[in-house]
């Protein structure tokens, strides 16, 4: 039997993060629950149709809720027609929310269990590599809207978080790959050893049955763990987990979120690094280690040159701009992560043309 390990996350309202193999019950992080609503997208039907059958094994009642999947599942309308299933089914405060699925569906399930009653349990049980590392924990959770990703949510810790390593086996190398595009990031901003470590051979690095995937899931895990038990609400620290998003969320807006967001994340990673070398923060071979990592992974080191205008007036709706002001995170020095106030519209432009293709 494989064992799992446990990574605990602080704050006012702890919970650990489950990592190990073939987990299927959210029950047990869920005492006293009757119901459980089980939101799943198509391509994890067979999972959640398992894990709905192990909760009626322990006696609380599954209700399966499918939703659309990916990014087409993170819509108002689809969190509404998840309320009305609760409505109906008579969710009380007792009940709780479990979301099976990469981070859309984690995303989603979280804003359904925000909301729902101002706020019942849930449990992310993350399938992708993305959502392991990054979306299921810390309690960010949100939907999408016409103005931007992610722009309509709530913080709203879970009541655990389990990640079922056997569910990698079936994803598919374009999610890996977007999935380390997180892990790395957690690498430039607070863990080098993750870098050594993709470096090293990075075909090894994202096999789900090699030996060194799950070592870069913990310790991505452990950074964003540290990070979010001190700064839930982002008031502050937390907003290093943003490196690489500013631009990332504005190229997702732009494609009509059909882009992976990992990918987006590893172009952002690349164009944040630029602009930290063009600003005189981040010396030249740090920078050269982000294009480097990043196309070693296959994952897209540039974006289309003629996207700028509406990239740039994206991005001015970011969670950290301040009134007019842009706020980016970009790096002084590996695993030294700071914030850039206010760069002038020059020095942006002038770092996209950098990374533009
Ligand atoms: N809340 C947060 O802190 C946070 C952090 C990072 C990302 N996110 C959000 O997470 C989303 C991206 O998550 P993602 O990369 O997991 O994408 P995703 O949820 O869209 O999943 C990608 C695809 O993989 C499929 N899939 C998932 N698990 C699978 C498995 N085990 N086998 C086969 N297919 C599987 C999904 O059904 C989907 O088709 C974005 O919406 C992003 O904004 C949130
Ligand atoms: O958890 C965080 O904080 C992050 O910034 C992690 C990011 O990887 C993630 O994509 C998050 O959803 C982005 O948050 P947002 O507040 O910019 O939407
Ligand atoms: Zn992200």
């Amino acid at each position: 039997m494989d064992k799992t390990t446990r990574i605990a996350v602080g704050g006012d309202r702890p919970y650990d993060v489950l990592v190990g193999r073939d987990l299927l019950d959210p029950p047990q992080l869920l005492p006293g629950a009757q119901r459980l609503a089980v939101l799943y997208a198509p391509p994890m039907r067979g999972r959640a149709e398992q894990l709905a059958e192990r909760a009626r094994m322990a006696g609380v009642t599954p209700l399966l809720v499918e939703v659309p999947d990916a990014e087409a599942g993170k819509h108002i309308e689809v969190a509404a027609s998840c309320w009305e299933r609760l409505g109906a089914a008579g969710f009380t405060r007792a009940d709780a929310v479990v979301g099976v699925g990469g981070g859309a569906v984690t995303d989603l399930a979280g804003f359904v269990a925000a909301c729902w009653l101002r706020g019942v349990r849930w449990v992310p049980v993350a399938t992708s590599l993305l959502g392991m590392v990054d979306a299921a924990v810390g309690g960010k959770t949100g939907i999408n809207t016409a103005a931007g990703k992610n722009l309509v949510g709530a913080f709203h810790p879970p009541a655990g978080v389990i990640c079922d390593l056997a569910a990698l086996d079936s994803l598919s190398p374009a999610d890996l790959a977007a999935g380390m595009a997180e892990v790395i990031k957690c690498g430039f901003i607070a863990d080098p050893v993750i870098l050594e470590l993709v470096e090293r051979d990075p075909a090894v690095a994202v096999d789900p049955a090699g030996p060194v995937l799950r070592e870069l899931i913990e310790r991505a895990i452990r950074v964003k763990a540290q990070v979010v038990s001190g700064d839930l609400r982002e008031s502050g620290a937390r907003e290093i987990l943003n490196y690489g998003h500013t631009l990332a969320h504005a190229i997702e807006k732009v494609e009509g979120y059909r882009w992976r967001h990992g990918h987006a994340v590893a172009v952002g990673l690349v164009y944040a690094a630029t602009l930290a070398l063009l600003e005189g923060r981040l010396d030249a071979q740090t920078a050269q280690r982000h294009r480097a990592v990043v196309g070693a992974l296959g994952l897209p080191t540039g974006y289309r040159a003629e996207a700028w205008p509406d990239l740039l007036a994206t991005m001015r709706v970011d969670k950290k701009a301040r009134g007019s002001v842009l706020r980016f995170v970009v790096l002084a020095g590996l695993a030294h992560p700071t914030i850039l106030e206010a760069p002038s519209d020059e020095l942006l432009h002038a770092a996209y043309r950098e990374i533009a293709e």
